[in-house]
């Protein structure tokens, strides 16, 4: 059995990997951090773990995690850098599902997020955690970046036409809207129900985060430069991911063959659905299950390529996939663990 710990198990994806790993056949949970919950039965916090998961809540600097052999971190932008080199030489592994070794270059990381990266030696080893694209430097690591929720739709998009060389990689514009758990779990005004529900807006216009991740990834698709214009929108309910991505074709292509490119590029990722094309792939389509599916469109057969993208934001974009990831650093199948199917309506 792989021994697990959590830090930041009161967060919303913390929740969602206990939800996930409560039920992985080849996982023992072994320790579950809170600051606040010390001693706290995790059930009781959560009773939908009522029966499926048994132990209590630790403050961080009681958790013994390095009796674990992953550690996940659930934790705002700037706790896994503290924590990593300890648990890495204590021949723990890592995934971190915050932004702390997404970026390569410290001072884009810096400048984006506003914190000092007081481990940098680190960054150059961390693998990317986008399994359908890097799935063998995953299945080597002892440290892996989970990709932002954003950032997994857009990559997983845009990379089959950026390969082939099909759109052009300096006018890319992604049209992306997120459920409200996208932000988290904290206290924050814009996440009042009075203030996110029946209401719809864009954020981040100006420049959000997501951009230098992005872009940076699919700089390595492309010896083109890549020039991505990126705006996220907050919709009113709780999960799910909708991306619109917009590709200015600069080849000749048939319809037919735009999707068998798709269909090829993903015919071994087990959790990539692509649908049939025109098709329109909707969230609820993806809730509580780790599949992406995505659809191809071309308005008027001119030279707009559109790839629609949906993703639950809580799953493939965070917890779902770093599960995944684990699965591949621990020689297991792919997909053990993550064979729901999504709860409609
Ligand atoms: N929500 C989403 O859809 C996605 C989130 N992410 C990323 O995942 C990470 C977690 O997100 P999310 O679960 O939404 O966040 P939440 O705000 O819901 O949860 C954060 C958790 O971190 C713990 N925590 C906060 N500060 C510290 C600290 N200094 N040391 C130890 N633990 C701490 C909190 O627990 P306590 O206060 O009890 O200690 C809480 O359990 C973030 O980096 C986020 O950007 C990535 C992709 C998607
Ligand atoms: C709706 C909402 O607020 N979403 C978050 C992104 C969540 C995510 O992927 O987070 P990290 O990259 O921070 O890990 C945001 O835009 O900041």
């Amino acid at each position: 059995m792989i021994k697990v710990g959590i830090v930041g198990g009161t967060g919303y994806t913390g929740v969602e990997l206990l939800r996930l790993l409560a039920v992985h056949p080849d996982v023992q949970l072994t320790a579950i951090t809170s600051r606040k919950e010390d001693g706290l039965p995790v059930a009781d916090m959560f009773p939908s773990l009522r029966g499926s998961v048994d132990i209590a809540f630790s403050s961080p600097d009681k958790a013994d995690l390095t009796q674990c052999d992953v550690v996940f971190f659930a934790t705002p932008h700037g706790v896994a850098m503290a924590q990593a080199p300890a648990l890495l030489a204590a021949g723990v592994k890592v995934i971190d599902l915050a932004a702390d070794f997404r970026i390569k270059d410290k001072a884009v990381f810096e400048k984006w997020y506003k914190i000092e990266h007081t481990c940098p030696e680190l960054l150059e080893e961390a693998a990317y955690g986008l399994a359908e694209l890097n799935r063998a430097a995953i299945q080597g690591a002892r440290l892996v970046a989970n990709p932002g929720c954003y950032p997994t739709t857009m990559q997983l998009g845009y990379y089959p036409l950026l390969k082939a060389g099909l759109i052009d990689a300096g006018g890319l514009i992604a049209d992306c809207k997120s459920g409200v758990s996208g932000a988290g779990r904290k206290a924050e005004i814009g996440t009042l129900f009075s203030e996110s529900s029946d209401n719809f807006k864009a954020y981040g216009v100006a420049g959000h985060r997501h951009t230098p991740e992005t872009s940076a990834q699919l700089q390595k698709f492309t010896e083109d430069k890549v020039a991505l214009v990126f705006t996220p929108h907050l919709v009113p309910m709780i999960r799910g991911m909708h991306s619109t991505l917009y590709g200015r074709l600069t080849k000749d292509v048939t319809n037919e063959e735009l999707q068998a490119l798709f269909e090829e590029q993903y015919k071994d990722s087990p959790f990539v659905d692509v649908m049939p094309f025109g098709s329109h792939p909707e969230t609820r389509s993806t809730r509580g299950s780790n599949m992406l599916r995505l659809a191809l469109h071309r308005p008027d057969n001119g030279n707009t390529v559109i790839v629609l993208v949906v993703q639950d934001n809580l799953v493939k974009g965070a917890s779902g996939q770093a599960v995944q990831c684990m699965n591949l650093m621990f020689g297991l199948e792919e997909t053990t663990g993550l064979k729901q199917i999504a709860l409609l309506p």
